[in-house]
Parts: structure tokens; C-alpha cells; sequence
């Protein structure tokens, strides 16, 4: 194993050859492989560039860079790319448009990220890779799991550094990436060592293929380990051995036609045809669990409709199952922002309000309006003339009204000196809507296998039905019984002692004080 996956630990900064994120707005992240050649490529003489909307990034300006860091965009030669290639293809170019490739690195036709210029715009921030980054970037196969469904997934099958997981379809990837992390405490040094794993199947071939690049990109080999199998017919072991498995996500479109194969032992004819699945006939051959035996296994199916929910309670219950409980996460996003109230903010700009902030600046705002009046009144001279002219105060045209807003010189270094992003009250604000349904999560737990001998031995410890000594009564009139006992008791003994009392000499009384 060269390195960690950068997904579990991406070092200080951005290396070559690693998966990094190139963060260009909030809704817009972009997964990219940092490379360091020095030769053109793809017809840019400064070697690979990531294009955005944002401007052009050469990979070198990218590369050793802390995470986290701010990139401006770099002045790229993008119109001569096809006049390149063009060439590079044999094509005429004019004498005249010839480029000049002279200049920068040793390699002849390259420009060294020395002689880059900054962009006089555009930039862009560089991210370590997150499996919550990845599943919002990743190229799409398939419906994937989100991180709100994730997160509350690995939780409730409490995935935990050590733990092994199945995992089924794997799909695009995006629950393996978060399971990966979940489980991790370290590679395998080889195929016995106990270390937390993830263990996934994928049906479809070509999803199958490209998992499996993915993740020895990711350098995740080792700790996901994929196989391209039908689990309906064929179940989840790994090379005919039990992944020992202590949690299970089934992200399948019949969830209850793997069941029977995670079964402790193997499912009864009877359960199997009170599933609906007669088909799976015993094959005769031994018969292995997936699961760990020593625990209990937690599992958790992925369903868009409550047809294929209810499909897969019945056959849990079949299957003896245990709590099993549906969930679905209705997620919102809830934005935190700064809202600014004020009458002497700029008109039309996001997040203000332009209304007296405080009963204070409401009456300044009316007395002065008063005074204009009053003035105008007075002398029948144009107001905004006279207002440029005074020191005093300054007018702001509204940019979408037209409309004049004056503002006090107070008003105006006030505004002039808070920091934009300090100003104005933090207010929090959800959805309005929430926007899509994911799917329902059935949760449900197998308990640990138990057998005769671990029977005994717990009857030994605590021999249950074998007490000694009975504390108290049964039946009702037994306690009536007792209680009347209890009181006669109580009568005899008053009884008796005031009766010594009475007999005690009254020399020895007179003494009590
Ligand atoms: C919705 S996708 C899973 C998405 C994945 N959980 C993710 O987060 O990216 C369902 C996957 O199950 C796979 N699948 C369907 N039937 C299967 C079967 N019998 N055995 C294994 N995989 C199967 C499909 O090929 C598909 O890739």
C-alpha cells in the first residue's frame, strides 16, 4: 500500500496523483486528480488546466498547495488549444498564427507556473476529499444515498471503527465511501487480520468495473472489498467464507430476497415459502451465515416505496428479525445569515431592509424629512441641489427605483467603516419546503446466536426457577393472612409492655422524669 486514501487521511497538503476537490461555488464542487506532468497536455503549454466558469487552473498552480487554500485563476492560452491541435493533426495553420513555444520549463512547448499570470479575476478554493464532498461529486451511476440518510444509517447500525459491513448494490459508491471511513482503524496487513472492513456487491457489470477503479484510485483497496454477484441467488459470502459481518445496508429493489441468506441458520422451508420464497431450494451443501455469530447483527434496508416496505417487515418477521422500526429522514437545510435593518443601508442590496432599524432612527428620519419640507417651503430652490451642497449629509440614489435616500453624515462613516459580514443581526432560516422524499429506512436486529451449551452455562451462573428462600406470598389471602399476623404481633407486644410498666415498683417510676 503506497499511502492512505486521502479520504481517511489527505495529509497538509494537496499532492500529486491525489483525488482533490475543486470548490468553485456552494452548489458547484468538482472532483479532480492533481497531476504533475510537465509536457503540454492537451494542447495547453502550461500542462493540465482544470477549466471552470471561474477561469482557467493549471494543475501546477493547484499542486502543494495547504487545503483549504484560496486559487486565483491563471491567464491560459485557451484560443490556441485548437489551433494546436489542429496542427498536432496535421492541419494548415497560417505562418502568422504560428505559436511561440519558446519560453518557460526545459521541456521546449511548456510554461513553467513561474511565468503563469494571474487572472485579473476568478478564483476557486481547494478541498481535501470527504466522502460528504464525494457523494455530491461523484459521477452518477445510479440513485445514490445522501449524507442526511448516511449518516443517520451508519449510526443506527452502529458502524464503528472495527465493524465489518455488508453492503449491496454498491452502486455509485456513495454509501461505500461513508462506510469506509466509519469502519476504518487501519489497513489489513493480510487476509486474517481482524481490522474493520466493508464488504460490497454489485450486480450490474460495468457499475462493478468502475467500483473497482474507484476505490484503488481512492486507495481504498483493502479496506472495501468489492464482488460482482447476484445476491438474490447467490447471498454474501466472500470466496465461500462468512465476512463475519456485524452491520448490513441493503440498498436493493427486493431487499426481502437477500434476507434468507442472512440468516443465522439455514431458513426452514416454511419460512422461506411463508416469504414468497420457494425458489431458493436447500442446495444440501453446509450452510454458512454471513454474520458474526457472537453478536448481534443490525441491518437496514433502503426503500423508495412502502410496497417494497412492507414486503420486507413481513419477511423479517419470517425471518425472526427483531424491533424492527421504519424511519425516513425529511431533511431540511437551514441557512444562517445576517439580516440588516436599516434606513441608511444601500437600497436593493441582499439580505437588508430598508426600514428605521429602532424608534431612534425613525424619528430622525421623520424630523429631517420635517426640516427638508420646511426648507423647501421656505426657499423654492431645488432640494437635491441644496442637499450636494451641504456638508452635512449625502444623497444615494436607489439603482431599481431611482428614488433618493438621504443619509446623515453619521449614517454614512457608520456605514462606511462596519465590516459587511459583521453587520446586522444572525437570523436563521429553513426551506420553505421539504424537497424530495429519499426513501424509507427499515431498521432491525438479529440477536447473537445462543446455543445449549451457552444456555447451560448461563443457567449454571444464575440458576433461574431454583431459589431457596421464597420472599413473601402469593395469593391474596395469604397476604391478608400476614398482615393480620404482623398486627397481632404488634397488639401482643404493646400489650405486654405497658403491662411490665404497670408492675414496675413506684420508686424506680418517680425517678423517670
Ligand atoms: C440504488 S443503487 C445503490 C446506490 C448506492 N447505495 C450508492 O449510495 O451509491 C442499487 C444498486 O443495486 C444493484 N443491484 C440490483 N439488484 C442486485 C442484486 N440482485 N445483487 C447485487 N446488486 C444488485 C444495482 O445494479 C444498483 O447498482
Amino acid at each position: 500500500m503506497s499511502a492512505v486514501s486521502p479520504f481517511l487521511d489527505p495529509g497538509p497538503r494537496t499532492t500529486p496523483n491525489s483525488l482533490a476537490v475543486a470548490h468553485l461555488s456552494r452548489d458547484s464542487i468538482q472532483p479532480i486528480y492533481l497531476k504533475e506532468t510537465s509536457g503540454t497536455t492537451d494542447g495547453y503549454a502550461e500542462g493540465p488546466v482544470l477549466n471552470t466558469r471561474f477561469g482557467s487552473f493549471p494543475h501546477s498552480t493547484l499542486l502543494n498547495k495547504p487545503w483549504g487554500s484560496q486559487i486565483r485563476a491563471s491567464v491560459v492560452d485557451t484560443g490556441s488549444r485548437g489551433r494546436r491541435l489542429k496542427r498536432e493533426h496535421g492541419e494548415h495553420v497560417a505562418d502568422g498564427e504560428k505559436l511561440d513555444n519558446s519560453k518557460g520549463d526545459s521541456t521546449p512547448g511548456t510554461t513553467s507556473s513561474r511565468d503563469l499570470k494571474v487572472a485579473p479575476s476568478g478564483f476557486i478554493h481547494i478541498l481535501p476529499p470527504t466522502p460528504e464532498l464525494w457523494t455530491i461529486s461523484l459521477p452518477h451511476r445510479t440513485q445514490v444515498v445522501y449524507t442526511p440518510d448516511y449518516s443517520y444509517i451508519l449510526h443506527r447500525i452502529r458502524a464503528r471503527p472495527g465493524m465489518k459491513i455488508i453492503e449491496a448494490g454498491a452502486g455509485s459508491g456513495s454509501f461505500t465511501h461513508a462506510a469506509a471511513r466509519a469502519i476504518y482503524n487501519g489497513y489489513p496487513k493480510d487476509a486474517h487480520d481482524v481490522k474493520g472492513k466493508v464488504f460490497s456487491f454489485e450486480f450490474n457489470h460495468d457499475r462493478y468495473q468502475q467500483m473497482q477503479k474507484e476505490i484503488e484510485d481512492h486507495r481504498l483497496d483493502g479496506i472495501v472489498q468489492i464482488t460482482h454477484r447476484d445476491v438474490y441467488n447467490h447471498g454474501f459470502l466472500v470466496d465461500n467464507e462468512s465476512p463475519g459481518a456485524e452491520c448490513v445496508f441493503l440498498d436493493l429493489p427486493a431487499p426481502w430476497k437477500a434476507l434468507p441468506h442472512l440468516a443465522r441458520n439455514r431458513p426452514t422451508q416454511s419460512q422461506l415459502s411463508s416469504s414468497g420464497l420457494d425458489n431458493l431450494q436447500d442446495t444440501g451443501s453446509e450452510w454458512k451465515s454471513p454474520l458474526r455469530p457472537d453478536r448481534t447483527a443490525y441491518l437496514c434496508t433502503f426503500s423508495p416505496c412502502i410496497e417494497q416496505v412492507t414486503r420486507t417487515v413481513d419477511v423479517m418477521r419470517h425471518l425472526g428479525w427483531m424491533e424492527i422500526e421504519m424511519v425516513e429522514v425529511a431533511h431540511r437545510r437551514i441557512n444562517v445569515m445576517r439580516e440588516r435593518i436599516g434606513l441608511h443601508l444601500p437600497a436593493g442590496e441582499r439580505g437588508s431592509t430598508q426600514t428605521a432599524a429602532n424608534v431612534e432612527e425613525a424619528i430622525a428620519k421623520l424630523q429631517e424629512v420635517e426640516g427638508r419640507y420646511k426648507t423647501s417651503r421656505g426657499q423654492s430652490q431645488d432640494v437635491d441641489i441644496e442637499m450636494g451642497e451641504d456638508d452635512e449629509t449625502a444623497v444615494e440614489n436607489n439603482p431599481i427605483d431611482g428614488s433618493k435616500t438621504t443619509l446623515l453624515s453619521s449614517e454614512v462613516e457608520g456605514a462606511q467603516s462596519a465590516k459587511p459580514w459583521m453587520s446586522g443581526r444572525v437570523i436563521h432560516r429553513t426551506e420553505p419546503e421539504i424537497k424530495t422524499h429519499t426513501s424509507y429506512l427499515v431498521f432491525a436486529l438479529l440477536p447473537q446466536e445462543w446455543t445449549e451449551a451457552q444456555e447451560s452455562a448461563a443457567f449454571e451462573s444464575w440458576p433461574c426457577g431454583k431459589e431457596r428462600k421464597v420472599i413473601g406470598k402469593l395469593d391474596k389471602e395469604a397476604r391478608k393472612q400476614e398482615k393480620r399476623e404482623l398486627l397481632q404481633g404488634k397488639k401482643r407486644k404493646k400489650d405486654t409492655d405497658s403491662k411490665s410498666e404497670a408492675e414496675r415498683p413506684l420508686s424506680k417510676k418517680s425517678k423517670t422524669p
